[in-house]
């Protein structure tokens, strides 16, 4: 074991940053010896000083602004745990990057937003740029796509990428509790996001899809192209639907490459087969799937939010630093970005789930859009008002594989009708 100790500076501590503090103290003999050397927390900054969080500081050196960790003589590696894609968060990142400070960072927006210009900025200043915490927190999602399938020709990536909205979905099926109670409960739990509309309407998980999309694919993708979709509009009504046609319901993402390397990516809620493993996938886990050419398909499943397997990740990243086994941060050569195909384009079965008038001729009417765009019913459902509801009922279909345009162009024709009183839920279903 090498005498002198790595010096990590941290900037952020909140649920991440205080979870690594603690994981450093509980299992510091373990994780020197695969480090080779003693691992040692020097420097710290975040918001407010004087908050009780659970941990000893004393005798670290606080900066009140996190960017002076890029710049203190006796910090080897910077831990961006702040968050955000901009503001402090990128400043720091960037600063310590062109001073050829290495950086673990467990920040996804940044990465999705920035990486390909940070990856530069790694490459030309001789520094390291880690970040396995930023998708499926506990889970080795980027060892697994940059270093275990680094032979292979990926054809897919994706899964269920945030734990809040899992953990939503999940309560809301089991106790049939409502959203904001939920995830107030996610919040609490350390899950959630500073700003937590960045989970429930799918800009988190789509930011780790198109991190896991650059690694798998060799370039990254152009994160303004991917379609994203929320979980706010899912209702108790589609949890019974969902229950009855032998679905549940998942945030899923999936980056596909086309025959032709086209891409198609997106994010959003999914029925899945009661059956299909991803279905078990419950509560604050995620699951990453893969489906190599060579080594087919492939489903890794973990926690994806919380301290401790957050934590994990972030100091598996300052491990491989320590051993000398930091990688291009994409894998590979700079390339240029990718666009997304467009929505359009997609193409499935599709559950649509509509509020509607409770006479007769509804049924004909929504037929007749369905006809018109030459989309053909499996199944359809009626349901009883929910209770509280003021007027209405909810009524599901599902569809036949048909292309996603005609569905859009169902919605267009559906807006037109007075029997359908509020705005349609459309659902993909994937066979995963
Ligand atoms: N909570 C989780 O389960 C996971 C979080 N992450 C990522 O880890 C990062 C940190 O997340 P959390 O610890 O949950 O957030 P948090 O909100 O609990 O903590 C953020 C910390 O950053 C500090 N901070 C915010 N703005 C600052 C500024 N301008 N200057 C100095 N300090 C500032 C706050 O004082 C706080 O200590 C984010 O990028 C998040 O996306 C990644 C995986 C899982
Ligand atoms: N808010 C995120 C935290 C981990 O990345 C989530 O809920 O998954
Ligand atoms: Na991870």
């Amino acid at each position: 074991m090498s005498g002198k100790p790595l010096r990590l500076g941290i900037a952020g501590l909140g649920t991440v940053g205080v979870g690594v503090i603690k994981l450093l103290h509980e299992n510091a003999q373990a994780i020197a010896a695969r480090a080779g050397r003693s691992i040692e927390v020097v420097s710290v900054s975040a918001r407010s000083r004087n908050r009780d969080r659970g941990v000893d500081l004393s005798g670290l050196t606080w900066h009140d602004d996190p960017r002076a960790l890029a710049e203190d003589p006796n910090v080897d590696v910077v831990l961006e745990l702040i968050g955000g894609a901009e503001g402090a968060a990128r400043e720091l990142v960037e600063a310590a990057l062109l001073r050829g400070r290495d950086v673990v960072t467990a920040n996804k927006a940044l990465l999705a937003l920035h990486g390909a210009r940070l990856a530069d900025m790694a490459r030309e200043n001789g520094a390291s740029l880690l970040f396995e915490a930023s998708v499926a927190g506990g889970i080795p999602a980027i060892k697994l796509v940059r270093e275990g399938l680094a032979a292979d020709r990926l054809l897919r990536v994706g899964g269920i990428l945030n734990g809040t909205c899992n953990y939503i979905l999940t309560a809301m099926r089991e106790s049939g509790r409502g959203f904001d109670e939920i995830l107030a409960e996610a919040q609490a739990l350390g899950y959630a996001e500073a700003d937590p509309s960045t989970d429930v309407d799918g800009w988190d998980a789509a930011h780790k899809l198109a991190i896991l999309a650059g690694l798998a694919f060799g370039r990254p993708v152009a994160f303004n192209t991917l379609h994203v979709e929320g979980i706010r509009s899912i209702a108790a009504c589609d949890q019974a639907f969902a229950q009855e046609f032998g679905y549940r319901i998942k945030l899923l993402g999936t980056a596909r490459r086309g025959e032709d390397d086209a891409i198609e990516a997106w994010m959003r809620p999914c029925m899945v087969a009661q059956t299909a493993p991803i279905a078990a996938v419950d509560g604050v886990f995620n699951a990453v799937i893969t489906e190599g050419a060579f080594s087919g398909p492939m489903l890794i499943e973990g926690r994806g939010a919380g301290a401790g397997p957050t934590a994990s990740a972030v100091v598996a990243d300052v491990i491989d630093l320590s051993r000398g086994t930091a990688l291009p941060v994409w894998g590979t050569a700079p390339r240029p970005e990718i666009s997304c195909q467009p929505r359009a384009s997609l193409s499935g079965e599709y559950y649509l789930r509509l509020l509607v008038q409770d006479r007769s001729g509804v049924v004909a009417e929504i037929a007749a859009a369905l006809r018109d765009a030459g989309v053909s019913l499996r199944a359809m459902s009626q349901h009883a008002a929910e209770v509280g509801t003021q007027s209405g009922v909810p009524l599901a279909v599902i569809t036949h594989a048909t292309q996603e345009s005609a569905m859009l162009s169902v919605l267009t024709a559906l807006e037109k009708l007075d029997s359908v009183l509020a705005e349609p839920v459309l659902m993909k279903i994937e066979t995963v």
